[in-house]
């Protein structure tokens, strides 16, 4: 399953290029290809969340996970309860590689990560080094507030929900968009002629 990680990271970095061209196109277009533009904006970006969620489930990991991974040939950090491996992004990052070091020793850099307010190009660029997520993370100012919690600033608890007992909706709103835009594509354009 972890070879397909680089190739959903790929597949999420053009959705989102794209969307955000259709995203400007949809401001310029005339009225009669807005139908057609819309709905290929919502079945790119339904297809960008699907590949997310499917990248986050397919490894997880514990919080304590990430204290194994602090150093300079080998660095994580774990951001709102995914894992990144930012080892080859040290030398790239703008804000130097001290930054990212003392952050994946904290075991929780969220809070150092939201401080600097990055920009939604450097959120797209996270996705290139997402390698999966922590089971049952919990946000270091929500695992702070019990005292039984106070001694460490990530906890792994269980997932509140059991997996069986939620339904996603999300494939089935993809092919019900994909069977529409086939429909208005060949049906529906032939009539028009
Ligand atoms: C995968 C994780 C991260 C990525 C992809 C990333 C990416 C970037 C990018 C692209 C910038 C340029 C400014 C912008 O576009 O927002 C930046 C700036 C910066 N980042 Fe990160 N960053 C990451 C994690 C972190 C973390 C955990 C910290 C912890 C403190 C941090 C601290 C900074 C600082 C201090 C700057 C410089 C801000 C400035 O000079 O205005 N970054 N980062």
């Amino acid at each position: 399953m972890i070879e397909i990680y680089p190739k959903l990271s790929t597949i999420v970095a053009s959705q989102r290029t794209i969307n955000t061209q259709l995203d400007a196109s949809f401001l310029s277009a005339p009225t009669s290809s807005l139908f057609h533009l819309s709905l290929s904006l919502c079945v790119l970006k339904l297809c960008t969340i699907i590949c997310e969620e499917i990248m986050a489930e397919v490894k997880k990991f514990s919080a304590s996970d990430v204290f194994l991974h602090t150093t300079r040939d080998d660095c994580w950090l774990l951001i709102h309860g995914k894992v990144y491996d930012v080892t080859k992004f040290l030398d790239d990052h703008p804000g130097g590689e001290d930054v990212l070091l003392q952050a994946s020793a904290s075991g929780d850099a969220t809070d150092a990560f939201e401080t600097v307010g990055h920009s939604s190009s450097a959120e797209t660029m996270m996705e290139g080094y997402l390698i999966g997520s922590v089971d049952g993370y919990v946000a270091p100012h929500m695992a702070a507030e019990p005292a039984s919690r106070a001694s460490s600033s990530v906890k792994t608890i269980k997932p509140a929900v059991s997996p069986t007992s939620s339904f996603n909706p999300l494939p089935l709103l993809v092919i019900v968009l994909a069977i529409a835009a086939w429909y208005y594509f060949t049906v529906f354009s032939k009539n028009k002629e």
